[in-house]
């Protein structure tokens, strides 16, 4: 459905040297990125500020033309077919609207039916099912400029489903949402990523959407790829381990071992204790260690994807 081969981006860049002196500088915000998403995918694309990504997504939806290298998206070429591009693609950028700014909400979804000449029942239908899922009524009479920021969000991810499109590229579609708002957009997302209707792919700074939506990561720095994979893949490259924290009736014996685990944590005179699990299951340590001591409660913690993610940025 998405496919790059060595898609670059360059841009010149002029940089104050002294009073009057400027000096053009290169910078490749892009580097040679290849990529191939199914259809029916859900991919998270991340890296730190300035990674590139929302220069490979403009290079995808046909706002920019690559430096060099090629791109397909619906088996288009972006910049050179963009119109009919436009037709099978849905792209929400966070920061920018497709909404008529001074127009009730369900007009500017009218609109959008004869841009796109979407057949009416289509579009009713479609909307029937934003409504219902994105809870749209109270707003839908609402100008644009009056709705809170999650409403909007809500109008715009609608409007940019209305016509059917077979990719949904989304540039931080939670930036900025309060938690009852972000948790309505990721349900609503996980429910058309569910339907395996739609191609998705998500650029985000909030790693909880992709822990909730993404079962690819596609993580960039410096305009290159650096992983690709699952996120368990992540883990398991940068050794993040689960933990087994139990809470026990008596101290831990000195010169307890768990096998295949490290203890790194002991507190509260030793009743508390956190394991690391390197080489054995969570099921395995909780069996060794209820046979070895009392347990009053346990619970396996899982390796928290912010702090992997954090180590790959820096390395
Ligand atoms: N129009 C432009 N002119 C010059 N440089 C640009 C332009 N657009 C992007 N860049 C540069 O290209 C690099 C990549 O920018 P891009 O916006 O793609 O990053 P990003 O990963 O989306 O970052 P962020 O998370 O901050 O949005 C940055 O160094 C940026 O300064």
């Amino acid at each position: 459905m998405i496919r790059t081969d060595n898609l670059t981006r360059n841009f010149t860049v002029r940089i104050k040297r002294g009073r009057f002196r400027r000096e053009k500088r290169t910078v490749e915000a892009v580097a040679g990125v290849s990529l191939d998403i199914g259809a029916g995918e859900m991919v998270g694309y991340i890296g730190p500020n300035g990674a590139g990504k929302s220069t490979t997504l403009k290079m995808l939806t046909g706002v920019l033309t690559p430096s060099s290298g090629e791109a397909r998206v619906c088996g288009l070429r972006p910049v050179p077919e963009r119109t009919k591009l436009a037709l099978r693609i849905g792209v929400v950028f966070g920061q920018r609207s497709q909404l008529w700014w001074d127009l009730p909400l369900h007009e500017s979804f009218a609109l959008l039916r004869h841009i796109y000449r979407v057949p009416a029942g289509e579009h009713a239908a479609r909307l029937r099912r934003c409504r219902e899922l994105l809870d749209l009524d109270d707003f839908l009479d609402t100008p644009v400029r009056q709705l809170s920021l999650g409403q909007r969000m809500r109008g715009e991810l609608t409007a940019a489903l209305l016509h059917g499109p077979r990719v949904l590229f989304l540039d931080e579609p939670t930036i900025g949402l309060d938690v009852v708002s972000k948790q309505a957009v990721r349900s609503f997302l996980a429910e058309l990523g569910a339907s395996g209707d739609v191609t998705l792919v998500l650029t985000t700074h909030d790693l909880a959407d992709i822990e909730r939506l993404c079962e690819r990561l596609v993580v960039i720095d410096h305009g290159r790829v650096v992983h690709d994979g699952t996120i368990e893949a992540l883990h398991a490259r940068y050794g993040s381990r689960r933990s087994l924290v139990a809470d026990l009736s008596s101290p831990l014996p000195e010169g307890f071992e768990l096998p295949g685990a490290t203890l790194v944590g002991v507190e509260a005179d030793r009743h508390r204790v956190t394991f690391a699990l390197d080489g054995v299951t969570a099921g395995a340590a909780v069996a060794q260690l209820v046979a070895a001591v009392p347990i009053r409660d346990l619970s396996v913690v899982e390796p928290d994807i912010e702090d992997v993610v954090a180590r790959l940025y820096t390395t």
